[in-house]
């Protein structure tokens, strides 16, 4: 994989400057890279991928919108590249059919990133690591083990993409804008997420639905990926906006609060195990856990969760 740097007008690297690598230039890691170059959350993009000539393709792509914008720094390079980065966005890897779990991705996907913990380990130690490839609360806890990070450090995009799912369908159920709907999930991106019922908020007032009307607002965000997926092939810009805000939380030592895949030992009575937990996002990564109080539901929902992700890690070497 040859560097290529693409001409970008900017003089040397100040201070603050905010370097971000993305591993994977496919649907999402492209619609990662855009997303951050529109909103203008990085000085510098580093694209790297197996397929040196694709990223390569995408850094170029990208460059042509540039004066269009504020300055960014783009390239596709190798490993080499990557030093010093703040913040590294991984998206490699193969991605689920319509009727296939992100769970059956585990053995490819695993292999995969090995492969690339091995390359980032020794020129982005000091970076946080955040995890997208699926499914993802696994393939995050295997780049916290593989990596020796520290926990705070390796965080996967989790359940920000089911939360932003349901609650744009509960805004479009109550007529009002999905940023007025605070709907938290936590446990497992996928089939076995929480719903926290009980803390769905509008516009700050608690707000309450039946349980049938409940099932079935539920049972819709669970089938949202697939819903996409048999459509057009892939998800990209939901996750894309979802990284790009967890990435200005980081960058921007914002304080965010927002459910992450995070090593849950801890809380909950849970074990050794990646899931989603609302958690602090800083420059450090997840800074600190929120310790909410969960109902009866939430708090089995949680232990199904680890259960299922626990032991989809068998017979992969830890
Ligand atoms: N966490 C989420 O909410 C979420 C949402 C959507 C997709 N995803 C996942 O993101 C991943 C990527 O999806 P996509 O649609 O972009 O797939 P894609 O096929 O479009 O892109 C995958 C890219 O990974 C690259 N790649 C493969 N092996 C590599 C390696 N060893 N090193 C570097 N690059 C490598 C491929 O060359 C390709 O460019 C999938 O695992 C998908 O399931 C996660």
């Amino acid at each position: 994989m040859g560097g290529l740097l693409i001409p970008h007008g900017l003089g040397a690297v100040s201070q603050g400057w905010r370097k971000v690598v993305i591993v994977g230039t496919g649907q999402v890691g492209m619609a990662c890279a855009l997303t951050m170059a529109v909103r203008q959350r990085a000085d510098e993009l580093v694209l790297i991928d197996a397929d040196g000539q694709r990223a390569a393709g995408e850094a170029l792509d990208l460059s042509h919108g540039l004066p269009f914008g504020e300055p960014l720094r783009v390239r596709a390079g190798g490993y080499a590249e990557a030093a010093g980065a703040q913040v590294v966005v991984i998206t490699a890897g193969a991605r689920r059919g319509a009727d296939e779990s992100r769970l059956a991705l585990l053995k490819k996907n695993a292999a995969i990133l090995r492969e690339i913990v091995g390359a980032l380990q020794a020129v982005c130690g000091e970076a946080v690591w955040v995890v997208v490839s699926n499914p993802v609360d696994v393939m995050s806890y295997y780049a916290w083990k593989w990596s020796g990070l520290p926990k705070e450090k390796v965080v996967g995009s989790g359940t920000l993409l089911d939360m932003a799912r349901w609650q744009t369908l509960l805004a479009q159920e109550l007529g009002v804008a999905a940023s007025s709907v605070h709907a938290p999930v936590l446990g497992e991106h996928g089939d076995k997420a929480v719903p926290l019922w009980s803390r769905v908020t509008v516009g700050g007032a608690p707000w309450e639905m039946p349980i049938p009307e409940q099932e079935r607002l539920w049972g819709q965000v669970l089938r949202a990926g697939q819903e996409v997926i048999r459509r057009k092939g892939s998800t990209s810009y939901g996750i894309a906006l979802a990284v790009d805000y967890l990435v200005g939380a980081i960058l921007g030592h914002q304080e965010r609060v927002m459910p992450v895949s995070c090593l849950a030992q801890g809380y909950y009575d849970l074990g050794e195990v990646y899931l989603s937990l609302l958690a602090v996002v800083n420059r450090q990564g997840v800074s600190r856990v929120v310790n909410i109080p969960l109902n009866d539901r939430e708090y089995s929902g949680l232990q199904t969760a680890a259960q299922v992700l626990q032991q989809a890690r068998i017979g992969i070497e830890a």
